[in-house]
């Protein structure tokens, strides 16, 4: 059996819509085996939008590998342990993918690199930001080209945490990209372009001064805020407790803010003011380190040892 261990993401980070985002330390674990015949596929938990046939997203990752390398397993036994919340923007679909693609070609003997299976995870998905970071870790900056994803992967110190809101409530990231526009004003891409430079630069010189004003974004936040009851409280009270810059993680619902000192006070402040405001949804909190190993094999005597 094959057991793979593949991170959470969030994707766009404010300004770098559909090019930008980082893993975070929250797994799904994916075991594939093969079996005699058919296909046989459990969740744990489970969720209705889990399919359990040939629709199920991991089965269709490893499908793609399969049909790249012209090999097929006689019969597939697919067991999922997700911990990435399902539908809050936090990349449980790359997981997928980038999961499934990753178990496929360890399946098949290591036929495609790792440029080749970012490729394929980027082109399933659509777009890199999500993908590539869940398959390869860091922070990442990436750009989906016809044959290729031209990227750079930037190691994230553990410094700068991620603080996640993640609402009761769920929002698919198909329509909340429906919702988006066709046309932009000029200086709306102007805007973000700057920013999203400064947004890299910053990172990546630890200048996280600059990052309230690198995160900022007019591309898909001003249209799908309307979506989530409370973002700007959210974000207010973020920045009011220290964060450097919050935003949209991917698509929403979750929002995430940055953090690089005073954790437990940024925490304790945060969830005395989640209780005691009046939310429309319940929000839970959590604090997250950058993953920056991407998908990785996983030992296990058994999926019950699971351990983050
Ligand atoms: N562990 C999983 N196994 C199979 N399918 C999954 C799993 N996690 C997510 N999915 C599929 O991905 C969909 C969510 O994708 P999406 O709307 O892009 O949200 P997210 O922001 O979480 O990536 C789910 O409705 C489901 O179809
Ligand atoms: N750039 C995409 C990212 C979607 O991420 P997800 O985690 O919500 O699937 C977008 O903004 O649509």
């Amino acid at each position: 059996m094959i057991s793979v261990k593949v991170p959470a993401s969030s994707a766009n980070l404010g300004a770098g819509f559909d090019c930008m985002g980082v893993a975070l330390k929250l797994y799904n674990i994916i075991e594939v085996e093969e079996i005699e015949k058919g296909l046989v596929i459990t969740s744990n938990p489970d969720d209705p939008s889990i399919a359990k046939d040939e629709n199920n997203l991991v089965f269709k990752a490893m499908k793609t590998v399969f049909d790249e390398v012209g090999w097929y397993p006689k019969g597939l036994r697919i067991n999922l342990i997700n911990e990435i919340p399902l539908t809050r923007g936090l990349g449980s679909s790359a997981a997928c993918i980038s999961g499934g693609i990753y178990a496929a070609n360890l399946l098949c003997g290591g036929k495609l690199s790792e440029e080749e299976m970012i490729f394929l995870a980027a082109r399933m998905e659509g777009h890199p930001d999500n993908s590539t970071p869940a398959m390869i870790g860091g922070l990442v900056f990436a750009v989906l080209e016809e044959n290729r994803v031209n990227y750079i992967k930037f190691v994230v110190p553990n410094r700068l945490k991620f603080a996640v809101f993640i609402p009761d409530f769920q929002l698919s990231t198909e329509y909340a990209r429906n919702i988006l526009p066709k046309y932009i004003d000029f200086k709306d891409a102007v805007f973000n372009v700057g920013r999203a430079a400064l947004f890299a630069s910053a990172i990546t010189t630890g200048n996280y001064e600059l990052l309230p004003a690198a995160t900022q974004d007019r591309l898909h936040q001003p249209y799908r805020k309307n979506l989530i009851p409370d973002f700007d409280r959210i974000v207010n009270l973020s920045l009011e407790f220290g964060a450097k810059g919050a935003f949209l993680s991917g698509a929403g619902p979750s929002i995430i803010a940055l953090i690089d000192e005073n954790y437990d006070i940024f925490e304790n402040n945060v969830k005395s003011a989640l209780k005691s405001l009046d939310l429309k949804a319940k929000w839970d909190l959590m604090i997250l380190e950058a993953d920056n190993s991407g998908a990785t094999v996983f030992s296990v005597q058994s999926s019950s040892s699971f351990k983050r």
